[in-house]
């Protein structure tokens, strides 16, 4: 088949033209039954339909539709490479020098035209796939804050793992699965058209037993690659597997490592070098049998391809080889043949390399919509009813239960005026955090209503001290952010804390949580108190580091700095009752008592 090579930019033009709207029919036809007939079109369309649907905006359409078109010109392109062939190979047969010259100054053209598509196509994809991981990191990680879903996903009946892996990973994963898998198909079919056309064209009858069949080429190309396809399908099999397997064993041995590093000085302490060694080398050993088996595995799979894409190379030869001799094709015909022939198999290989690809985008899919479906759940568990007011805490009807139904606290009322303190006492596990975690609306296992400030004006210190990743000045005004004209404020802050070794060291950078002692935590959370000033303040054994004598002039400092505020504090020591108004004892079976005493503020020892 010849190609008329000055009517070459018109014809592709109109076959683009044509292909474009075949395509865009066909994929938008296909994409709407996927949606609507299959699980993981449905999930999909959850993860991605707000940012593709026209109602949020055009561009991303409009982009991923000028994708479609490039990677129909990238077809286009092969097919004019294919003709090229063809034209060049029949030249040279022909020694036509004038032919031979011509052709080469055509594949300068094509060339260059392929160059700037492969880079354009390159650019635009990055840039899609870019700006639509921007927009789904983002909608993921405000859908896991929005109503504490991070913290209160763990009361699910099935939390969720690894929600980190599925903010970073899964999102990556995903947007490139899905932009090359369409792509992918899209041009693996078009392809497949076109180039089977090509073929049609090369292809003559060919009489098997006496029986003469019609385009016989076509018929062989498609019967050896499905049955190549069939067998290497069966041979990769167990590679899902043993990838699978490779992550999972991948992120033990990372996991087990970076606990070591968590846990140093724990450790250390106990000498536990040698259990700790073993462990990591378990793991690493199980990761190595897997790779083992990765390697055995691909040999055989490897082994195969190899030896079909090299039977392939001559195939298409031997087929046209008679004709070739009888003088009823050109040279070019039969390398055009041996193009399309790979074209074809690549196109078909396509489908088969994308099972286990599929497989996986499917993992994906389920992590992600299992990861939103969980964040909307954790956010419609129950909690108690939260009324803002300005100042003071009216707790009306407070019932709180442990998750498997025992009660801790039953029928709690409570006022507190401005400058008020309570005091909350009780055996260990009678559910005094849990009494905080209630009256912060985290804990879903409780009912009543809690009237307070709320917003920046409530501050609860849990009993484990948290200093936030970054500099100094953002720990200490945390949850508020600092700003560069607070010095003054957190200097003076970390002083009355007898933190003023610190006050240097501001914007230093550290991991704070694991130079400061624990008791130095605490005297930062303080000092937090201080720089925050909240209209209620919630301390769970925030002295519980400190010995009697600091926990007394943190004490004083606070009722002294802000005798408008309410306090409400969990605590052991009988030394805490006198920065009291009243005083709640629990027993953990859900029965309370309340003593409302004389607050005597002792004047600072410091
Ligand atoms: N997430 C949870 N799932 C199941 N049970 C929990 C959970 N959190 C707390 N509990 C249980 O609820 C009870 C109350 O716990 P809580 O931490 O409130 O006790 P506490 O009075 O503050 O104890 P301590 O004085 O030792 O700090 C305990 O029996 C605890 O095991």
């Amino acid at each position: 088949m010849d190609m008329d090579w000055s009517q070459a930019l018109q014809e592709s033009l109109s076959w683009l033209a044509v292909a474009t709207v075949v395509t865009f029919i066909v994929f938008a036809g296909a994409s709407a039954l996927a949606i609507r007939w299959t699980r993981w079109g449905r999930q999909f369309w959850q993860i991605a339909g707000p940012y593709l649907s026209p109602r949020n905006s055009w561009k991303p359409l409009l982009v991923f539709a000028v994708l479609l078109v490039l990677a129909l010109f990238a077809v286009r392109m092969n097919v004019l490479f294919s003709f090229w062939y063809n034209g060049f190979y029949s030249a040279l047969q022909a020694l036509d020098q004038k032919a031979f010259w011509f052709l080469l100054g055509v594949f300068a053209v094509l060339a260059t035209i392929h160059v700037l598509r492969a880079l354009f196509n390159y650019y635009v994809t990055q840039a899609f796939s870019i700006r639509w991981r921007i927009w789904l990191t983002e909608r993921l990680t405000a859908d896991w804050m929005n109503g504490d879903a991070y913290y209160r996903g763990q009361f699910l009946d099935t939390p969720v793992d690894n929600p980190d892996q599925r903010i970073e990973l899964d999102v990556n994963a995903f947007v490139n699965y899905s932009v090359s898998l369409s792509l992918g198909a899209v041009s693996a079919l078009v392809s497949l058209v076109a180039f089977t056309g090509i073929l049609w064209g090369l292809s003559a009858p060919l009489s098997v037993a006496g029986v003469e069949i019609p385009r016989a080429m076509v018929f062989a190309v498609y019967i050896y690659v499905i049955i190549a396809t069939w067998i290497a399908f069966r041979l990769g099999r167990p590679l899902i597997r043993l990838n699978f397997l490779n992550e999972k064993l991948t992120a033990n041995f990372r996991y087990a490592l970076m606990r070591l590093r968590e846990y140093a000085e724990n450790v250390a302490f106990y000498q536990g070098s040698a259990i700790e060694r073993g462990t990591l080398l378990g793991r690493f050993s199980a990761l190595i049998g897997n790779v083992w088996a990765l390697v055995y595995r691909s040999l055989k799979f490897d082994g195969f391809n190899l030896a079909v894409s090299q039977v392939a190379v001559v195939f298409p030869f031997i087929l046209q080889a008679p004709r070739f001799f009888s003088g009823a094709i050109k040279l070019g015909d039969v390398m055009q043949t041996s193009q399309a022939f790979g074209q074809v198999q690549d196109s078909l290989s396509f489908f088969r390399s994308s099972y286990d690809t599929f497989a996986q985008y499917r993992a994906t899919l389920d992590r992600l919509t299992g990861f939103l479906d969980a964040n909307q759940q954790s956010r419609e568990l129950p909690s108690v009813t939260r009324i803002a007011q300005s100042e003071a805490l009216d707790i009306v009807g407070m019932q709180v239960q442990r998750p498997d139904g025992h009660h801790l606290l039953q029928d709690l009322n409570l006022n507190l005026r401005p400058g008020q303190a309570l005091l909350i006492k009780g055996p260990s596990g009678s559910g005094k955090t849990t009494l905080l975690r209630a009256l912060a609306g985290l804990w879903p296992y409780a009912e009543g209503e809690v009237h307070c400030p709320a917003g920046s004006d409530a501050l609860f210190l849990a009993q484990r001290p948290y200093l936030p990743l970054g500099d100094l000045r953002s720990a200490i005004a945390y949850p508020a952010s600092s700003l560069p004209g607070d010095d003054e404020r957190l200097q003076q802050a970390l002083r009355q804390v007898n933190l003023a070794h610190l006050t240097d060291r501001l914007d230093l950078n550290n991991d704070w949580s694991r130079i400061l002692s624990i008791g130095e935590q605490q005297r930062l959370a303080f000092a937090r108190v201080l720089v925050n000033r909240p209209r209620i303040v919630f301390l769970d054994e925030s002295t519980s580091a400190m010995d009697e004598g600091l926990e007394h002039a943190l004490y004083s400092l606070l009722r002294r700095e802000m005798s408008d505020s309410v306090l409400v504090s969990v605590g052991h020591r009988a030394t805490l009752s006198r920065f009291h108004t009243h005083r709640l004892e629990l027993d953990g079976q859900g029965a309370w008592s309340l003593t409302e005493q004389a607050a005597h503020e002792p004047p600072a020892l410091s």
